[in-house]
């Protein structure tokens, strides 16, 4: 059985950026949005149960983020149906991972991890952060979401200081080197507590 490190943060933390740190690092990390990008590609399961209920999000067979948002943003509770529809089938590929795993250390990269309750499958969890301000910076610097889908997203994660107080580890990501510094310490102390360390 791997040792499981649930990884999470809020919208723009750099929870992809220090993902691929564990990874770099010989982890195998399991990653809940590219799962869920998967799942909306054409002929992906989730993109032939949303084609069902919103067909004006599908474009060449796939779910368009861009028409999802678009539609979220309109009317906000389409969001909790399409994460009836989504989470199952995430679940259901998370729990395939987790049983054919053989390192000794895992990742699941999860934005809600707590929101979904899916901590209770992890042994620790380590959480990446920053400050508001850069936090809001980065997201609306890529230019994708408006202010509004930002304000929306947030709005349905749970605050950043409540996940902090509940990881083991906080990872902040002011800069590369020091959230790559943060991963090597927690490898370097999660190796110290498994079974034949
Ligand atoms: C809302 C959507 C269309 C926005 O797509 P977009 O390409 O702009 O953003 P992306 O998917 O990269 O998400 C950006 C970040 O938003 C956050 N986020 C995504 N979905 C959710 C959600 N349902 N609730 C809260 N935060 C979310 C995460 O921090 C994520 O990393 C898309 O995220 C989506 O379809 N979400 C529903 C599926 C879901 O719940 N995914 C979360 C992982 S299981
Ligand atoms: N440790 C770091 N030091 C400096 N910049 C960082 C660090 N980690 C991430 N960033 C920057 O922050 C931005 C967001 O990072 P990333 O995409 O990893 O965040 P995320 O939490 O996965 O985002 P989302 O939740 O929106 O998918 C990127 O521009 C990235 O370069």
């Amino acid at each position: 059985m791997s040792f499981v490190l649930g990884l999470t943060g809020s919208i723009g933390m750099g929870k992809s950026t220090t993902a691929q740190m564990f990874a770099d690092a010989g982890v195998p990390v399991w990653d809940a949005d590219a799962v869920v990008r998967k799942l909306y590609g054409a002929g992906g399961s989730a993109a032939d149960a949303v084609v069902k209920h919103y067909p004006e999000a599908i474009e060449n067979g796939a779910v368009s983020r861009e028409k999802l948002r678009a539609l979220i943003a309109a009317n906000p509770a389409i969001l909790d149906h399409i994460q009836k529809i989504v989470h199952p089938l995430v679940a259901a590929d998370r729990a395939e991972f987790l049983e054919i795993a053989v390192a000794p250390i895992v990742v699941l990269d999860i934005p809600l991890l707590f929101e979904t309750g899916t901590d209770s499958f992890c042994d620790a969890i380590a959480v990446v952060s920053t400050t508001a301000v850069e936090q809001r910076e980065r997201v609306l610097g890529r230019g994708e979401m408006s202010e509004a889908d930002f304000e929306l997203i947030l709005s349905r994660q749970m605050p950043d200081a409540e996940k902090r107080a509940r990881a083991r580890w906080v990872i902040l990501t002011q800069t590369l080197d020091g959230a790559r510094r943060s991963v090597k310490d927690i490898l370097v102390e999660i190796a110290k507590e498994l079974p034949d360390a």
